[in-house]
């Protein structure tokens, strides 16, 4: 954002829910610009977060602005879901499939912006780089990731200046998730319109995002870059939930270190000097070797091998369990004894 020019999207103090139960618990999130990706669990609330702000579930509290405007604020009648300038790309895209593309992008427009409706569709199908060819096929007769790129056609049509997305990517497979993740994210900044990309894959947060909101229980728990929410989580809920950090007690000595059941590790952040300390350490900083070699023991749980890379559970002689990578071709067995060792400083929090 430049110039002053209003944030896309302030929301303030938001509480929702369905009946008596309450969902979302006052949650605050300011986006500037740019792609913002709300990550949390299963039924944490992300999905009724971007249905008030679309319009669709009214909030029980608090107050959201679009672009400058109020649309939900205490004792004022909301703005009709259709006045927001807020598009609306959700689970699975939801084309209609008895209309053709063009007709399904057309169908966003109002009454007036129908009138040079073909130009609005040829311009928000070259944005999501759809060929004019397909705008005559049904969406039956496009892969899972060009419906994806129409559904975002339709809400982009509008031209609205915030663009909301529910899990868009969630029925493609691994490497068409990524190609559409990308072309999504050119095709929004193109069109200039902020965006609120919501996901359950962090990997897809951190990388298409400028900035990350993590949500547990109804509430954020840390709104930051990509590089911050995952070098300098604000809380070990964080940092277990973006990048799968192993959490254990320790105790801090002074000079920046901590013993664990991991023996005497180096910490990062403001830890106070000495005193109990709650430490994350990231399954890449753990580094096994066998039993013979230094370290401290543990016994192999199991092990997840990706190609790329394993990832391997350790109980630790001294009792917490923790996680590490591995590269590929020296992946240890289920019930192997092992050395463990940690590399670089550990986050700590102030136990
Ligand atoms: N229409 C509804 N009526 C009653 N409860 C609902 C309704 N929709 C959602 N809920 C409940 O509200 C909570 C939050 O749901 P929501 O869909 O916002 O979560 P989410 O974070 O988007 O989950 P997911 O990642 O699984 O899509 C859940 O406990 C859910 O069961």
């Amino acid at each position: 954002m430049t110039g002053g020019n209003p944030a896309a999207l302030t929301i303030s103090g938001v509480t929702a829910g369905y009946g008596a139960t309450p969902v979302l618990r006052g949650v605050d999130l300011t986006v500037p610009g740019g792609v913002t990706s709300i990550l949390g669990s299963s039924g944490c609330g992300k999905t009724t977060l971007l249905r008030a702000v679309a319009g669709f579930v009214e909030p029980t509290g608090g107050s959201i602005v679009v672009n400058g405007e109020t649309v939900v604020a205490p004792g004022r009648r909301s703005v009709p879901a259709r006045r927001r300038g807020v598009g609306y790309v959700p689970q699975e895209g939801a084309l209609f499939p008895h209309l053709t593309v063009a007709r399904n992008v057309a169908f966003g427009l109002s009454r007036a912006e129908r009138r040079d409706s073909a130009s609005r569709v040829a311009e928000a199908l070259e944005l999501v780089e759809i060929s004019p060819d397909l705008a005559r096929r049904l969406p039956h007769e496009l892969s899972g990731g060009q419906q994806q790129r129409v559904a975002l056609a339709r809400a982009l049509a509008p031209r609205p200046g915030l663009v909301l997305l529910d899990e868009p990517f969630s029925s493609l497979d691994a490497s068409l998730r990524e190609e559409t993740g990308r072309a999504v994210v050119r095709a929004l900044r193109a069109a200039e319109a902020a965006a609120v990309l919501v996901t359950h894959d962090q990997g897809e947060a951190l990388s298409l995002a400028d900035q990350v909101a993590v949500m547990a229980g109804g509430e954020f728990l840390q709104v930051a870059p990509p590089a911050a929410v995952y070098l300098t989580p604000a809380d070990p809920r964080v940092a277990a939930f973006i990048g799968h950090a192993s959490l254990m007690p320790g105790e801090a000595t002074g000079d920046g270190r901590a013993r664990c059941a991991l023996g005497e590790v180096a910490v990062r952040s403001a830890t106070p000097a000495t005193g109990p300390v709650q430490l994350a350490v990231r399954s890449e900083q753990v580094q096994v070797a066998r039993e013979a070699d230094d370290g401290v023991l543990g016994t192999v749980l199991d092990a997840s091998f990706y190609g790329h890379d394993a990832t391997v559970r350790i109980r630790l002689d001294a009792g917490p369990t923790v996680t590490a990578r591995t590269p590929a071709d020296t992946v240890p067995a289920a019930g192997d004894r092992v050395g463990v060792r940690v590399l670089g400083d550990v986050i700590a929090f102030v136990g």
